[in-house]
């Protein structure tokens, strides 16, 4: 089991403990179950849904990164399809305050980074923020979405945030975690192409500049990230920050990366280069190429 997650296993319920052990043993455990997993844990311990997302948020929030706050945040998303996702809030020193990602955010693009295609729920160890309610009034669940949050009644997206500007008020009817492809072509080698599939399910109908990142490892393993783009512009997340989050979620520091690739539109109103090697920079990796969408 990856280090970071010892303290957190260790409070954990007896039962819990012994049902998650064997799915934990590996460094690179995705920081997420299956529905199938979700069944057998839910069997073993007794939980339902709701607790048992409860009670793995210590562990989540031990994947934040929080260099700066040290406020852990913790969130476990739950997909349409069973599965739950870990989410945790990142920062990033020696960049800007905007690169942040927090926990909610974290959750959703790791969900739909791995291909959920909708959300059911999620259950945070604090209250959401502003921003993070604006960031989910992006989602295809709108304001349906079930917000679990400690000591309190579970409740909607609707309820938190009432009277909300979204998507619709920009006549914008393609949602995030909608399937979506751009139609770029693939090009170049692998990691050239993994960065084009990545542009290709972003979600960027406000600008129409789709983007996406691909992460080459030092163990080979290629790590994507796509934009998310949001009605109110700023809580959009930048597509290194999606391919970021994933690689921490799975236990790989940023010593991992090798290489990275940009895909985006040469002739779009919008640049993720300056902000993507500004960010890898500050992490330490120099080795960022650009693949131009055509
Ligand atoms: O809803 C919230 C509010 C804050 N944070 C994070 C962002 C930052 O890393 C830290 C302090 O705001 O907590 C979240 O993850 N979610
Ligand atoms: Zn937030």
């Amino acid at each position: 089991m990856r280090s970071r997650f010892h303290a957190a296993f260790a409070q954990l319920p007896a039962s819990l403990q012994a049902a998650l052990q064997p799915l934990l043993t590996d460094d690179h455990f995705p920081a997420m179950f299956s529905a199938q997993e979700v069944e057998a844990l839910e069997r073993q311990t007794g939980l339902d849904d709701d607790a048992l997302a409860f009670a793995l948020l210590p562990l989540a929030a031990s994947c934040a990164r929080t260099d700066l706050s040290h406020f852990n945040v913790g969130a476990v998303a739950r997909g349409i399809s069973g599965n739950l996702y870990f989410g945790a809030n990142m920062e990033f020193a020696g960049t800007t305050m905007q690169q942040t990602v927090h926990a909610e955010q974290s959750a959703i693009t790791h969900a739909w980074m791995r291909g959920e295609k909708g959300l059911v729920s999620i259950t945070v160890n604090y209250t959401p923020c502003g921003h993070c309610r604006q960031f989910m009034n992006e989602l295809n669940s709108g304001v349906k979405l079930q917000i679990n949050l400690p000591g309190r009644k579970p409740a909607t997206l609707g309820d938190y945030l009432p009277d909300a500007f979204g998507p619709r008020d920009l006549d914008i009817t393609t949602l995030l975690l909608d399937e979506r492809d751009h139609g770029f072509a693939p090009q170049g080698d692998e990691l050239n192409q993994a960065a084009i599939a990545a542009a290709n399910r972003s979600h960027a109908p406000y600008s129409n500049a789709p983007a996406g990142v691909a992460l080459a490892l030092r163990d080979g393993k290629i790590i994507c990230g796509s934009y998310a783009e949001n009605a109110a512009f700023n809580p959009s997340l930048p597509p290194l920050q999606a391919a970021l989050n994933v690689l921490s979620l799975s236990g790989y520091d940023y010593s991992d990366i090798q290489r990275a690739v940009l895909a985006e539109r040469a002739d779009a109103p919008l640049t993720q280069w300056d902000a993507t090697a500004a960010t890898l920079n500050a992490l330490g990796c120099q080795n960022l190429d650009r693949t131009l969408l055509d």
